[in-house]
């Protein structure tokens, strides 16, 4: 019933659709262009009969609708951005593929506080660096600070000279271009990365995944070696009920690209993540003793 009023409704609007000029016309298109990403992105389960309904697809330039005369077929908008949801999506799927197989990991780094750093030679891949640790925070507030709040990762942590955001597509997923800060000494030179980050919610668990990935808009800079990240992936899992306690697993997998000798690698990056989560400590128990703070 539902699907042959839709139907019906666009065989009585189409008319007006197509006499619709500029502004209108736009506006229809970029509804349709909001729910087709929407269901692709799966953001939003949509009801069947929304597959029915076709949507005119306005020509950029013109504003005039595309294919005049008939039907559209189901747009292909904001492709550019849905290539991005789909690499967030496969550099998770990827990261966790590598995270499951338990077998053949070998410590790094043993941290007093019970941080641990694994690594793992991938055939294809490379090295690829584990770390595990225990945080006083809940998943959604370390989604908070390693996600929503990416861009004021410079001020605490020390390994991180900018990230900016350089597009958004949707909640979940964003291009981000970071650069790194100059390691002591200068060990390594200060690297940049143009990356796609996407979160993914699940249960109780909370995914963060990210791959290098290119911004026409944004090519390698001068001055910089662009290295790459990814398929990495951070979870961050609840540990008990009560206690605001989580388990954070990061998968790094990056190259530093450049002339560097893997020995040196092979120390910098272990050890960029044990420090990363000795900043990240550090600026969750600041937070928190903001929050504890009188109002007044
Ligand atoms: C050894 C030198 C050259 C590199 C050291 C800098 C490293 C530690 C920095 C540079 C860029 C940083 C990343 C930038 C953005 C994100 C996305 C966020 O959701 C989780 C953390 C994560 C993944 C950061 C982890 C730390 C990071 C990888």
């Amino acid at each position: 019933m539902l699907p042959a009023i839709v139907k019906l409704c666009c065989g009585i609007s189409y008319q007006h659709f197509r006499s619709m000029t500029g502004l209108q016309q736009r506006a229809v298109a970029a509804i349709g262009q909001e729910i087709n990403l929407m269901q692709r992105g799966s953001q939003i389960t949509l009801p069947n009969w929304a597959s029915h309904v076709q949507w005119i697809k306005a020509n950029s330039h013109t504003g005039k609708p595309e294919n005049e005369g008939t039907i559209s077929t189901p747009m292909t908008l904001r492709e550019e951005e849905l290539v991005y949801v789909n690499q967030g999506k496969e550099a998770l799927k990827k990261a966790l593929e590598i995270l499951q197989d338990k077998d053949g990991w070998k410590r790094e780094i043993l941290e007093e506080s019970g941080d641990v750093v694994l690594s793992k030679t991938l055939p294809g891949t490379g090295k690829v660096f584990r770390l595990e640790a225990v945080l006083d925070a809940t998943p959604e507030e370390l989604y908070d600070d390693l996600f929503v709040k990416v861009e004021e990762m410079n001020q605490w942590n020390p390994d991180v000279k900018q990230i900016k955001i350089l597009k958004h597509i949707g909640q979940d997923t964003m291009v981000t271009h970071e650069v790194s800060a100059e390691t002591a000494g200068n060990l390594v030179g200060q690297r940049d990365f143009v990356s796609v980050r996407h979160c993914c919610k699940q249960k109780s668990c909370i995914y963060l995944a990210g791959a290098a990935t290119h911004l026409e808009a944004f090519p390698p800079q001068k001055g910089f070696v662009r290295a790459q990240d990814g398929p990495m992936c951070i979870i961050l899992q609840p540990l008990g009920e009560e206690k605001k306690k989580c388990q954070l697993t990061w998968l790094l997998n990056m190259d530093l690209k450049g002339w560097l000798p893997k020995s040196i690698v092979n120390q910098v990056l272990p050890q960029a993540q044990a420090d990363f989560t000795k900043h990240l400590r550090k600026r969750l128990s600041e937070n928190m003793s903001y929050s504890n703070k009188p109002i007044c």
